[in-house]
């Protein structure tokens, strides 16, 4: 069922309407061995060129790998390329997909900004030895996509939830919609420091979802209500100092999340979830945090 929606008056499904979506049960990460902030490309760098600790950004990202090796998935490791300090992100350059048949598909990126373009060959190379079937997006026509930096998969359904406005174009949700023949929910996005849908959205399960409320329209609010029985909100100096919304749900138990969000943390206990701390300082500097650092495929 391919569709576009946009606003919650054209919503004509409940979620139990939808197939259901196998939890992905690998998680793919790449090497911070060349990691740094070499330019500013989003609002959180500005001020850090330069000043990344290198040995603390390796801990931290094997503490993030240990957690998720922790919740029984098999972490698969990449080596990142050099002068690409930010394909430790593996977020953002592909969407992959495990289709009704049990074939395994991906959306390759076109990534915004020049500096990082060179990450989705080296991706795509790596899909390709997995025997993904690759799609790519017409370049003419759209110019930007960021993976699932952008779009998110809803835990259990075959339904994706897409943001659009600074790194990805609401137009490529036409055609992965098509390809993939799922239903897409386009969520806007305004403020400049929740520049992709993952830093104000986290999916945690078929009924909860984490977000930062004011990162969207209130017709995206709408759209979101509409479908998760549960929506927790994290205060903004947690959104944007810990990016608490940048947490990972791998099994729709454990919450692997930048510590510190004091608040957030206690509402996702409360909510029945358990709270896995790691530190991501370094990492944050650049943008990012628990979710964008990792890739869940099938
Ligand atoms: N939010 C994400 O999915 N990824 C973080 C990307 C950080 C990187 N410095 C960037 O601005 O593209």
């Amino acid at each position: 069922m391919s569709s576009i929606i946009s606003h919650s008056a054209t919503l004509r499904f409940r979620l139990k309407d939808l197939d259901t979506l196998p939890e992905p049960g690998r998680v793919l990460m790449v090497r911070p061995t060349h990691f740094s902030i070499d330019y500013v490309i989003n609002p959180h760098m500005e001020g850090q060129v330069g000043k990344v600790n290198k040995e603390k950004a390796m801990q931290q990202w094997e503490q993030v790998r240990d957690a998720f090796a922790a919740t029984g998935k098999e972490v698969v490791e990449l080596e990142g390329g050099k002068n690409l300090p930010d394909m430790v992100f593996c977020a953002n350059q592909s969407l992959p997909y495990c289709n009704p048949e049990g074939g395994h598909e991906v959306i390759m990126s076109i990534m915004n900004s020049p500096y990082r373009q060179p990450e989705v060959p080296l991706i795509a190379d790596w899909y390709d030895q997995q025997n993904y079937e690759r799609h790519h997006l017409d370049g003419e026509i759209i110019p930007i996509f960021e993976g699932m930096g952008d779009a998110i998969w809803h835990p259990g359904r075959r339904l994706l939830w897409g943001g659009h406005g600074f790194r990805t174009s609401k137009d490529a949700y036409t055609f992965i919609s098509e390809t993939l023949n799922v239903p897409v929910i386009t969520l806007a996005l305004h403020k400049s420091h929740f520049y992709h849908l993952d830093t104000c959205f986290c999916a945690l399960n078929e009924d909860s979802v984490l977000i930062y409320p004011k990162a969207f329209e209130p017709e995206g609010l709408r759209l979101i209500r509409s479908l998760f029985k549960n929506v927790i909100e994290a205060p903004e100096e947690e959104a944007m100092d810990k990016f608490a919304c940048n947490a990972t749900c791998p099994d729709g138990k454990h919450v692997i999340i930048q510590k510190g969000a004091k608040q957030t943390s206690k509402a996702l206990k409360e909510a029945g979830f358990e709270v896995v701390e790691v530190d991501t300082s370094e990492f944050i500097k650049s943008g990012g945090s628990v979710f964008c650092m990792k890739l869940m495929l099938w």
